[in-house]
């Protein structure tokens, strides 16, 4: 595990190229086989880089959740290859992929999981507890701090707002300070206002606690608090916004569905769409 004081490792800061955290190598993931055969991915080549915030989207069905898993050590790839760093997460056996996801990789996800009998502070030093490792206070109290949980560490999940409780996760998910967190739609049981203060954390511990963040989402807003964003469509790379906004990432998949569209219909989808169908 990790012990060492971050850096901000940002691209802009480093004097060769910048490192990458995760890569995909012809991912590939095929679930069924014979005519009911779903092509989930389809030959992924893409590179996530170290100290930087990426966001994955893509209309429904294009592959983001699969991208993660497979990324993540969760699922496994019928072909090509997944690294972390120089692992091959391919190639592990069952035992090596659950060292790598506690060790290596913190997860934050949409329903928070946090465990409802342990207070907020339990649940942020839980995967500490796992490994068997020393929790280090000052990079507890630097999370605390920078999460504004101060306040709130004895209180189990049930006494927090869902703001509060996606934060102790993202405590949790940095106190082993992983090689990279995985977010999947960290905002979607969010307000908008919960949503932007858990964006604006996690945009922050990149800015400022050198960490590297790939996060699947379906939000715009959500999309543009990241450095880059990488468009799915059908299982493949489809497009790369670097410094999104929300225009610039709606303009990416409004560009993805035109291609999906027969031209006939183009029009009347996009007039249905301006009525607020
Ligand atoms: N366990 C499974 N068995 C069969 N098909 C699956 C399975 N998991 C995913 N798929 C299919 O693989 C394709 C990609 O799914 P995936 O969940 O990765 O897409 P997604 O982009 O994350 O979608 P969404 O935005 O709706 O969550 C879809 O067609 C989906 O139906």
């Amino acid at each position: 595990m990790d012990t060492t004081v971050y850096q901000n490792t940002s691209p802009g800061q480093q004097s060769g190229p910048p490192a990458i955290a995760v890569r995909a190598r012809e991912l590939a993931k095929v679930y069924g086989d014979g005519a009911s055969a779903v092509h989930a991915l389809a030959g992924v080549d893409v590179d996530f880089t170290a100290g930087a915030f990426t966001a994955i989207m893509g209309p429904s069905g294009s592959g983001k959740s699969t991208l993660m898993h497979l990324l993540a050590g969760l699922d496994s790839a019928s072909s090509g290859h997944a690294y972390l760093g120089e692992t091959d997460v391919t190639t592990l056996d069952d035992d090596a992929l659950t060292r790598l996801r506690r060790d290596r990789v913190g997860f934050v996800f949409q329903s928070f999981n946090l465990l409802p009998m342990f207070t907020a502070e339990q649940n942020i030093t839980l995967p500490l507890e796992l490994a068997g490792a020393k929790v280090d206070r000052q990079w507890f109290d630097t999370l605390v701090q920078a999460l504004g949980l101060g306040q709130r560490l004895t209180h189990r999940p049930s006494e927090l707002s869902g703001g509060q409780q996606q934060r102790v996760a993202i405590a949790r998910a940095l106190i082993t300070k992983p090689e990279v967190v995985f977010a999947d739609e960290p905002t979607g049981n969010l307000d908008s206002r919960s949503g932007a203060e858990v964006l604006s954390f996690l945009r922050r511990s990149v800015r400022e606690l050198g960490r590297t963040i790939i996060m699947v989402t379906h939000d715009p807003t959500a999309a543009a608090y990241a450095d880059r964003v990488v468009l799915l469509a059908d299982g493949r790379i489809a497009g790369d916004i670097a410094d999104p906004t929300p225009e610039s990432v709606l303009a990416g998949l409004d560009a993805l569905r035109q291609l999906d569209e027969p031209v006939a219909t183009t029009g009347a989808i996009n007039t249905a769409r301006t009525a607020g169908l």
